[in-house]
């Protein structure tokens, strides 16, 4: 029986991407050296970027990269949410970092598309720096985020994280993706997690405001990306009724995301641990991840644009075949279906090792987390976050039981 490679290659992009340029693999410097007692032990782990070589080397390269990027929390929340309520308060709070925020206005996709492929790395379009007493420093940027993180990282010795504030009408998704992948980015910043704020008293009207069949509101898609959610403005909902909208509230956003954590809030003020620093796209995710897993997500959605599915396959899969089905799955989706998000465990045929699935919209990647333990039922189980019109039943869900060894059904 062949052995699976220790690192799969993993990450691979749309060559057809109507928003991100096709990205190049990452290059690994041959000169750089590395630790071998890195790739010993059951506990090691790696973050191996959605374009690293599929190499030991560079699975120790990106471990040390995880170590020294720059981690950053992206905000996102409708208007008014609490968005800027939330950078004050970290700004404030006493957490032994040097925060560095990124103010935007560049939500708009096309912004993005145009800062990147016109405007190239010509001219500043930072509008303007300030530094705060407390060592942090800010800016606010027209277009080009890439570029704002750019000339950041210039006074790279002056911080240790980055707070990126979106406007409210953002779609998160494409600068998620980019933080997540872009090469020019990737050795020194990493993206860490996305919050995002709902304002607890407005949020179910903002979230069924009248919307074009078909369409996705931005709303739906500030919850569909959240790693975490800040539910803030429960001060508002205190009445009789308060308790069960936030309830009611709960049960909206797990239905959209069934991975999502959520806290609450007046005035934003949370456990900055919540917020900073929580490794939502790290190979150390993955035993959040496991524990995510082992929960039943409630598929049982109705009247809603966006849920979440999760579905579990016995036995080892081929990892050539999970691969072709992830670029049918995630390269070549119908016209109204469209996945967000995906996080799963997999047992790769021939690897001793869990494996472990993230998505962010086309892009994806496949890395080992830990050896296989005695007694660990060994199953294959994704999760992930895409429009309704996304069917188990769908041909997707069968190729998905045709990437088993063996013919094995899979259990929803
Ligand atoms: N009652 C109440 N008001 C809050 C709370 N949190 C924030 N606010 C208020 O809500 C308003 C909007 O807060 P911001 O932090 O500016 O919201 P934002 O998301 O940054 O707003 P935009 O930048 O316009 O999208 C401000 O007046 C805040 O003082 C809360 O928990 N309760």
């Amino acid at each position: 029986m062949d052995e699976a490679p220790s690192a799969v290659p993993l990450s691979f992009s749309s060559p057809s991407s109507p928003e991100i340029p096709a990205l190049v693999p990452v290059a690994l410097p041959d000169e750089l050296e590395f630790p071998e007692d890195k790739f010993d032990g059951e506990e090691d782990s790696a973050k191996a970027g959605p374009n690293a070589p599929s190499t030991d080397k560079s699975v120790t390269l990106l471990d040390n990269e995880e170590q020294e990027a720059v981690g950053i929390t992206m905000i996102t929340g409708y208007l008014g949410s609490g968005k800027t309520t939330l950078v004050n308060y970290i700004l404030k709070e006493q957490h032994g970092r040097r925060i560095a925020v990124i103010l935007n206005e560049f939500g708009e996709e096309l912004g993005i598309e145009r800062a990147m492929i016109n405007e190239g790395a010509q001219g500043s379009l930072v509008e303007e720096w300030v530094d705060l007493p407390n060592g942090c420093v800010c800016c606010s940027v027209k277009h080009s985020f890439v570029q704002a993180i750019e000339q950041l990282m210039e006074r790279r010795e002056r911080f240790d994280y980055i707070l990126l504030e979106t406007t409210g009408l953002a779609n998160p998704g494409p600068v998620a993706s980019i933080l997540w992948v872009d090469d020019q980015l990737e050795a020194s910043v990493r993206l860490d997690s996305i919050v995002t704020v709902v304002d607890a008293g407005n949020f179910l009207r903002q979230l069924h405001e009248p919307r074009e069949a078909g369409s996705v509101t931005e709303a739906y898609l500030q919850i569909a990306y959240a790693d975490v959610v800040i539910l803030n403005k429960t001060d508002l909902v205190k009445d009789e009724s308060g308790h069960s909208t936030l309830e009611k509230i709960e049960r909206e956003i797990k239905s959209i995301n069934g991975m999502v954590k959520i806290v609450h809030s007046e005035r934003c003020r949370v456990d900055l641990d919540d917020v900073l620093d929580c490794k939502a796209y790290g190979i150390k995710h993955s035993v959040d991840l496991e524990a995510l897993l082992s929960k039943p997500v409630d598929d049982n959605v109705h009247d809603s644009a966006v849920k979440t599915i999760s579905f579990k396959l016995d036995g080892p899969v081929d990892l050539e075949k999970v691969n072709e089905w992830l670029g049918n799955l995630l390269w070549e989706p119908s016209d109204k279906m469209e996945i967000y998000r995906m996080k799963g465990v997999l047992d790769i045929h021939g690897s001793g090792e869990m494996h472990m699935l993230q998505a962010v919209r086309d892009l994806y990647e496949i890395v080992p987390t830990r050896k296989w333990r005695e007694g660990d039922k060994r199953i294959n189980h994704v999760v992930l976050i895409a429009t309704a019109e996304f069917q188990l039943s769908s041909w997707t869900m069968r190729q998905f039981e045709g990437t088993a060894m063996e013919d094995k059904l899979y259990q929803a």
